[in-house]
Formats: C-alpha cells, sequence, structure tokens
C-alpha cells in the first residue's frame, strides 16, 4: 500500500490549506492540476520554482512577512515544518509537522509570517511559490531561525542534516522574534475568529 502525505504532529494552522491533488489518469499516464484560484487558499502566486534536494538536505527554517508560500512535492519523500509566530493569530505558537510523498503531491498553501522547512529523506523534487518574487524579497524579507533551535517546538526525528551556509549561522525562534519588532500581520483585519 503506498504511503500517505499526512500530518504526523502538531495542529493545522490558521489560514493554512492541505490540498489532496487529484491525479486523473488514463491508459497513457496522468494530469493533475496543481493549483487552481478557486481554491480560495491564501496565495496569490507570482513566481513558480522547481526545488531539487539530495538526501539529508534541510532548506529553512525561512520567516516572511509579506508573502505566502505554496509547497507540492512532486517525487521523494519529505518532512515540511510550519510554526505559527505571527502576533494575534488564533494559532499563535502553534507547529505543524507533515510527512510528504510525492506519490500524492499533497500540496501545502500556507500565510505571511510562518516559520518553515523542508528535510529530505532520499532524492526528491518539489514545486513551490510565493506570492512576492525573490528579486523584491530576498533582500529585506528573507528571515529565518536555525532548525534546531532549542525553543523550536518541531519534533523533528532527525540528529543532523545538511544545510546552507546561511542557515547555519540562523538564531533560535526568540532572538528571531525580538528582530520582528512592530509587526501586526493582522492589522486592519475582520476576521471574527481574530476579535478574541
Ligand atoms: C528562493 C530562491 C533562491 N534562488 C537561488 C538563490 C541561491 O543561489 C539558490 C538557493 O537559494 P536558497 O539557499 O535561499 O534556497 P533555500 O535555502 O533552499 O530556500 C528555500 O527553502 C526555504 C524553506 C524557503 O522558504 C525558501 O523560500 C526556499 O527557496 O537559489 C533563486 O534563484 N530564486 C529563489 O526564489
Amino acid at each position: 500500500m503506498s504511503s500517505c502525505s499526512k500530518l504526523i504532529a502538531g495542529k493545522l494552522i490558521y489560514e493554512v490549506s492541505e490540498v489532496c491533488i487529484d491525479e486523473k489518469t488514463d491508459s497513457r499516464g496522468s494530469f493533475s492540476e496543481v493549483f487552481q484560484n478557486h481554491w480560495d487558499s491564501c496565495l496569490d502566486p507570482v513566481q513558480w520554482s522547481v526545488v531539487k534536494s539530495v538526501p539529508g538536505v534541510f532548506r529553512g527554517m525561512h520567516l516572511h512577512k509579506r508573502h505566502d508560500e505554496y509547497f507540492s512535492l512532486l517525487s521523494g519523500h519529505c518532512l515540511v515544518g510550519l510554526m505559527d509566530l505571527r502576533p494575534g493569530s488564533p494559532t499563535e505558537g502553534v507547529y505543524s509537522l507533515y510527512e510528504l510523498y510525492g506519490a500524492d503531491m499533497k500540496a501545502l498553501i500556507f500565510p505571511k509570517g510562518l516559520l518553515h522547512g523542508w528535510y529530505f529523506f532520499e532524492d526528491s523534487m518539489h514545486i513551490q511559490a510565493v506570492s512576492e518574487s525573490y528579486v523584491d524579497y530576498g533582500k529585506d524579507d528573507n528571515w529565518g531561525c536555525r532548525w534546531d533551535a532549542p525553543d523550536l517546538e518541531i519534533p523533528w526525528p532527525m540528529d543532523s542534516v545538511h544545510m546552507s551556509s546561511r542557515a547555519e549561522g540562523f538564531p533560535t525562534v526568540s532572538e528571531l522574534k525580538s528582530m520582528l519588532q512592530d509587526w501586526e500581520p493582522f492589522k486592519d483585519q475582520k476576521d471574527p475568529i481574530l476579535q478574541g
């Protein structure tokens, strides 16, 4: 029986969409729509990327104050960790840990203000989309914390990872929060759930 992508620890975070991709197969192969505006997710994509990773690679943890993101694993096996750092969010401080398999291509669409990172168990390829181009956000809205920060509560199963030299120097969650002063992601938002 093929493995199924799912949440394996933590809880669903406010404004995160988990989308099962409907792969339509026939005698020639298959056709899968991987994104639709009418899904009513938080994302308005302006850039799509394909990312290939070798076993043991960790990408992140990153956080962006301005843009939303999309992630779908096309082949391979990975973990995706999210943590809500948004002041005033109904799920502030909540984490989600997903185990994904390329076989079902489940998509995760998540809003600005969530720490996010992905770990790859084997050679993998994923697509991701952002609502602000890298050329515009890369210099001033590309925050991060260490994947193994003691105050990041995500229960990663691995002891060591291969990451970028930039990620090696990332701060802890509390150090990152001290850099995100005067950040009001829900200012002027009208969702009743935000009224407390
Ligand atoms: C993000 C990005 C990167 N690049 C170039 C810059 C570097 O030469 C190379 C790898 O970039 P970086 O090390 O920033 O990529 P990751 O550390 O894997 O970051 C990725 O994983 C974490 C979890 C994220 O949230 C990032 O948005 C996502 O891109 O691709 C581009 O050309 N365009 C892009 O949009």
